[in-house]
């Protein structure tokens, strides 16, 4: 099938599913246009007729009825039509945003979001929601088309041969100047390539708060900007020429379109000159004329009804080539501590030369609290990347107690994380811990709040609440009466929210660098206490203050080569090895009064 009726079948797939009734009571609009227009340039003509034969006045004004009535009733129709392109554009909306979100999410994990071309594809697609304004034009444009087609009818009663002459000019012109803005809209629009999102990226770092502070103090402004047209300018490299070549053409096809209408307007002329056509005929033909250049390119109607397609086309690709996600699990009540259990396992980035793990094999009994240090980019955090199915290894098995959490979302909710770079939402604190617990979120009322007093509680965070007042305090300075969290203030949020997932069903709690932000007076009374609150769970700490990790009841030393030690903190002691030596020296210093931001068993 040619690619320009794939994308009409494809289009009209999409909305078709979106909203049936809607499409057809649309349909039912425009073809009533179709049929009024006609009717009002027959009409027309017909009166024309009767005048110059001097016909009765009973025919008269029948005619002249005729031709008011469908006069007006074109522009009610057209009217109605806009209403029901409107609400059809809301479902094709909500449907498009959902497939969207949906693709977003597979296939389970991160390494898509990560893979620049799909990420690409994915974040145009989702940010610039180009299609949301276009099938209500789409609707409009086929309305002014369905006078063009019923201008077109008239025509054919006269001469098929003009006709078909007129429609072929029309839809070469039409077709032309689709093309010209396809090229356009793809270089300005769609096209989110690497370089376009790099410079976004740049431009973007202007008005971003976490960023703001350094750009302000390294006086990076003017780098950014000049960065940020330097990057834009050569992903725009090309633009120019290839909008001219497509240019071209529409131009010539406007001219032959010219030639058209004026070979025909000439040929009425001497027909009528000549006495071979009357008034009603004449009358008729210019009518017909006028409503046939709706058939042509309808400017921004056109560009509209292209995107439609092309969103259309861009999403069925996007959805054919994401993968599946994996279906959402029911949410269960909690179920007791998780085993963990690694077989093997070996992973490379996308790009990498080398693996980040090799053959790593590592098994964590239920209820065991597990320590993992080693020096920075041995690969722990990409370690609990895999544990909670985010990414897949390459070869080996990763099991939360006989599931896999790459696959199966029910594994996935028994590990509750906070990743070294956990997010700071910019919502309420209620919102940001409630975010961890979907069952008291949707349950709302007291359950939630009973939820969030237990999640701070346990993260030790109560004192947060006095501080800012209210749960319902947006945590964004950016929002009327919100405010902005400490750096340790923001990872108890994060902790809190953790804990709340732990009590909603999550057997293993899984902590990367839980405690890096705060201050290490309260760093021990902190970890001991989550300890407790997380007592009966299996607990995955990474962290580079041996004195948190000397809690846990088993440590493990990750290495280039795998894991180099393990065993309980008296053990590694006793054995002299690496973390004897990262304790011992972190001991000392911190006995010689050195700043608790230098107790890092890497900074050697
Ligand atoms: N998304 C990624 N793509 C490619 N390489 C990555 C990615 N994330 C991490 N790496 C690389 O993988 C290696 C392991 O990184 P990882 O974050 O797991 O280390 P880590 O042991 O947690 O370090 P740290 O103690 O500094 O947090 C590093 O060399 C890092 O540069």
């Amino acid at each position: 099938m040619p690619e320009i009726l794939r994308r009409e079948a494809l289009y009209w797939k999409h909305a078709w599913r979106a909203a049936p009734g809607r499409l057809v009571v649309a349909w039912t609009l425009v073809l009533g246009i179709a049929a009024s227009t006609f009717a009002s340039i027959h009409a027309t003509a017909r009166l024309v007729g009767a005048l110059e034969r001097g016909a009765p006045a009973a025919e008269l004004h029948r005619w002249l009825l005729l031709a008011v009535l469908a006069f007006a009733l074109t522009p009610v129709l057209s009217a109605l039509l806009q209403w029901a392109g409107a609400s059809h554009q809301a479902a094709m909306t909500t449907d498009q945003l959902h497939r969207l979100g949906a693709l977003a999410d597979a296939p389970h994990g991160i390494a898509h979001l990560e893979d620049s071309e799909r990420a690409g594809a994915l974040t145009a697609d989702l940010r610039s929601q180009f299609g949301l304004t276009a099938t209500q034009m789409s609707w409009i444009s086929l309305g002014i088309r369905a006078q063009g087609i019923a201008a077109l009818a008239v025509l054919v009663q006269w001469s098929p041969w003009a006709a078909l002459a007129l429609l072929a000019g029309q839809l070469l012109l039409g077709q032309l100047f689709t093309r010209y803005v396809q090229i356009v809209q793809a270089d300005l629009i769609e096209a989110e390539s690497t370089e376009r999102r790099h410079a976004g990226y740049l431009h973007g770092l202007l008005l971003d708060r976490s960023a703001g502070k350094e750009v302000r103090l390294f006086g990076l402004t003017d780098h950014l900007l000049a960065g940020h047209a330097r990057i834009w300018r050569d992903a725009q490299q090309g633009v120019e020429s290839r909008r001219n070549a497509a240019m071209w053409p529409a131009l010539l096809g406007s001219l032959v379109t010219l030639a058209t209408i004026g070979g025909t307007v000439a040929w009425v002329a001497r027909q009528a000159w000549v006495g071979a056509a009357d008034a009603q005929t004449v009358m008729a033909i210019i009518m017909a004329l006028v409503g046939i250049v709706s058939l042509g390119p309808l400017g921004d109607l056109s560009a509209a009804s292209a995107r439609a397609r092309l969103y259309a086309g861009r999403l069925e690709e996007l959805e054919t080539t994401a993968g599946e996600a994996a279906p959402r699990a029911a949410r269960r009540p909690a179920a007791g501590a998780a085993a963990v259990h690694l077989d093997r396992v070996s992973f490379t980035y996308p790009g990498a030369s080398a693996p980040t793990l090799r053959e790593l094999s590592l098994e964590i009994p239920a209820g065991q609290s597990l320590a993992i240090v080693g020096v920075n980019g041995v690969g722990k955090s990409t370690l609990l990347k895999l544990l909670t199915g985010l990414h897949r290894p390459d070869a080996g098995t990763v099991r939360i107690d006989e599931t896999d959490p790459g696959t199966d979302d029910a594994a996935r909710q028994r590990v509750a994380v906070i990743f070294q770079d956990f997010a700071r939402y910019h919502l309420s604190l209620r919102e940001n811990v409630l975010l961890g617990a979907p069952t008291a979120r949707e349950a709302g009322g007291e359950q939630a709040d009973a939820a969030v007093g237990r999640a701070l509680e346990a993260a030790a965070s109560t004192a947060l609440l006095d501080r800012i007042g209210s749960p319902d305090t947006p945590l964004d300075p950016g929002y009327e009466g919100g405010t902005d969290l400490s750096g340790g203030q923001w990872q108890r949020v994060a902790l809190a929210r953790a804990l709340a997932a732990v009590e909603e069903g999550a057997g293993v709690l899984v902590l990367d660098e839980p405690t890096a932000a705060l201050d290490v007076r309260v760093e021990a009374e902190l970890f001991e206490q989550l300890l407790r609150a997380a007592g009966h769970l299996t607990t995955i700490l990474v962290s580079h203050r041996l004195s948190s990790v000397r809690r846990a009841e088993r440590i493990v030393v990750l290495g280039p080569e795998g894991i180099v030690e393990d065993g309980s903190h008296d053990e590694l002691l006793a054995a002299g090895g690496e973390y004897a030596r990262m304790f011992t020296l972190q001991a000392s210093r911190f006995a010689g009064g050195a700043p608790a931001s230098e107790e890092t068993p890497d900074a050697h």
